[in-house]
């Protein structure tokens, strides 16, 4: 059914992108007496080319679906997407072949080696053999030595970059990675992290989905935010982080101060390490306003400094507090 006030998608899909989507909706059934879930509620979206776009939103959000619905798992319910400026409808062959999906899971065909499991791959998407480059695709994730190995014998890691690698054979130019470093440690993710560089720096355009967000922070250079199925932003990271106006100073006492005490500053408190924190937006208030207060509450600065907001400021700030609101 039509939802009649939903409004209509004035912008064209923008074909200069990597990915762009107008009016993506996408309503799934409803299991057994469950009434119907619009899990994508008529998105536009634009991913540029040659970024690195962290897809954020909390569990249930819709990241799924959207990319579920760019791999052609998914139909979408109306709405248009293109993949490299063709439209998923009109030219599905081309828009696939302009997509590698890396999946989250690892269970991946543990009875061939890796060489063979790429081979199988290419072979899927219709790369002939003389274009194949299994090899060179295995150098670059670093599985040279590991391609006559039986892949149940590998690493979780190395497992992980095996899907990377099966996403590469048919050198798609955009790669999506959904949550990438789910459950590795911290080695693999900084290992995955510069794979995922690597790749950028060759011109490859990167979308991931990560419940990390300093993984985003350290990776991306756009992030879009969406929640309950709609896209809260879109913006280059910088000036996203600038966007939320809220940046806390720090303030050591040449005394430490009581945690706790109220020192009639608005947004300051003093934290269990005696010193104090207050938080403040930049576009209105000066540190030497909050300097002079500090000095009228009749404390002596030993130390000052500034926190930026990160990442997960802004997005509780566009998830959860849009929830409050
Ligand atoms: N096959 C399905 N049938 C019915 N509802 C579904 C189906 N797949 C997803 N949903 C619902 O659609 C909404 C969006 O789900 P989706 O998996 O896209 O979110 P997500 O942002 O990827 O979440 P997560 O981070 O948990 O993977 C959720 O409410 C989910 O329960």
């Amino acid at each position: 059914m039509r939802d009649e006030a939903k409004p209509l998608t004035q912008s064209k899909p923008a074909l200069d992108a990597a990915i762009s989507a107008r009016g993506l909706r996408k309503v799934y059934r409803g299991a057994k007496g469950q009434p119907p879930k619009e899990a994508l509620k008529g998105i536009d979206l634009d991913v540029p080319r040659g970024s690195v776009f962290g897809l954020l939103g909390p569990n249930g959000a819709g990241k799924s679906t959207f990319i579920n619905i760019l791999a052609g798992l998914v139909n979408k319910t109306s709405g248009t997407a293109s993949i490299w400026g063709f439209d998923i409808d009109k030219n599905p062959r081309q828009a696939r072949a302009s997509i590698g999906v890396v999946p989250q899971e690892l269970s991946t065909d543990v009875f061939f080696t890796p060489r063979e499991a790429l081979e199988i791959q290419a072979g899927l998407y219709g790369v002939p053999k003389s274009k194949r480059r299994t090899m060179e695709i295995l150098r670059s994730l670093g599985l040279e030595d590991k391609a006559e190995a039986y892949v149940r014998s590998l690493s979780g890691g190395m497992k992980r970059r095996l899907l990377v690698a099966k996403a590469m054979v048919h050198d798609p130019p955009v790669l999506i990675l959904d949550e990438p470093t789910a459950g590795v440690d911290i080695e693999l993710r900084r290992q995955l992290w510069d794979q995922v560089m690597e790749l950028h720096e060759r011109g490859v355009t990167v979308i991931l989905t990560t419940h990390y967000l300093e993984e985003a922070q350290e990776l991306c250079d756009t992030i879009g935010i969406i929640h309950h199925g709609e896209v809260k932003t879109v913006q280059p990271k910088d000036q996203l982080l600038k966007s939320l106006d809220r940046k806390t100073l720090m303030v050591v006492p040449e005394e430490l101060l009581a945690p706790g005490t109220d020192l009639g500053i608005d947004g300051a408190e003093v934290r269990e390490d005696g010193s104090l924190y207050i938080d403040y937006r930049p576009s209105v208030t000066k540190v030497a306003d909050l300097l002079s207060a500090v000095n009228a509450a009749g404390i002596s600065v030993k130390d000052i400094s500034t926190v930026e907001a990160d990442l997960e400021d802004v997005f509780l700030e566009m998830t959860y507090g849009s929830d409050r609101a």
